[in-house]
């Protein structure tokens, strides 16, 4: 069986048909020779939900600001609704999905993020448990993992990037995909980039062809990389048949990272 870490973006996941096509994806997949744990974000969910307090979003290198506010928010909004929608999804298409969050089963261990500026309540994950993924696997389980991590009874937001990135590098995934609302890594001409190197990607941030959300999305991939990790693409969605092809190998679109 294969090991395949798939996350999908809270921009893709707010478009319905997109997802419900996406979720038809990952439990054919399933019903095939893969072991899928699909990873999500919902930033975009959170944004809608952050409008009904009082307080306004801000992010700082593609990292939101957490105030306890936020926090409730956040993790409400990841693992409650984003998770639980997935997981409907997912069932209606036949497959046998669970939905957990970093903190079941400590699946994800963290402590706050130090660094310049304070971004409250985001954390760095320091430890991943992996044995629920694999024990969810081996006993038939499609794992759907919202970020959201524990540390000293706390929970901490973590960029769902990230949270994929450390569940691949722990399981050794054969494979792991960040699908988003982008075809791909984009130069400043806006064209795929079809294949990124570490160089070149520092390049791109300095200049600021890459920004914001995508800051994450290559930084970490290329840390799983540096961490073993082989095969790690950026990509949009277009089908799930377009999709399957990509996973099966038989195609490539989107952006190859090494
Ligand atoms: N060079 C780039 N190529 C593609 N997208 C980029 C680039 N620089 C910044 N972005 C932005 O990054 C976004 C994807 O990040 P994000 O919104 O966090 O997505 P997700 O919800 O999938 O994690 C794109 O929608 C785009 O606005
Ligand atoms: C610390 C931090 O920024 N956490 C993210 C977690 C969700 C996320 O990453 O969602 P996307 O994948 O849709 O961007 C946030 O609060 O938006």
């Amino acid at each position: 069986m294969k090991k395949v870490v798939v996350k999908i973006g809270g921009s893709l996941a707010i478009d319905e048909a997109k997802l419900l096509d996406f979720t038809r994806a990952i439990a054919m997949l399933t019903a095939q020779d893969f072991q899928v744990a699909v990873v999500h974000g919902g930033g975009k969910d959170i944004n809608e939900n952050i409008a009904l307090l009082s307080e306004e979003p801000r992010f700082i290198e593609g990292l939101r600001v957490t105030t306890p506010g936020i926090m409730k928010m956040v993790e409400m909004t990841l693992s409650g609704h984003v998770n639980k929608k997935l997981v409907r999804m997912l069932e209606n298409n036949g497959a046998s999905a669970i939905g957990i969050s970093g903190v079941d089963g400590k699946l994800f261990e963290a402590k706050k993020r130090e660094g310049k500026v304070d971004l409250g309540q985001v954390g760095n994950i320091e430890k991943v448990n992996p044995k629920i993924v694999t024990d969810l696997w081996n006993a038939g389980w499609t794992p759907v993992v919202s970020p959201i991590s524990i540390g000293e009874g706390v929970a901490w937001n973590i960029n769902a990037d990230t949270a994929a990135s450390e569940l691949a590098v722990a399981l050794k995934a054969d494979k792991f995909l960040l699908v988003s609302d982008v075809p791909g890594v984009l130069d400043k001409e806006k064209n795929v980039i079809s294949n990124l190197s570490e160089e070149k990607v520092e390049e791109l941030i300095a200049d600021g062809t890459i920004s914001g959300g995508m800051i994450p999305k290559v930084k970490e991939s290329f840390r799983a990389i540096q961490r073993g990790l082989g095969e790690i693409h950026i990509l949009g969605w277009k089908d799930a048949e377009t999709f399957a092809k990509q996973i099966h190998g038989e195609l490539n679109y989107g952006t190859i990272l090494a």
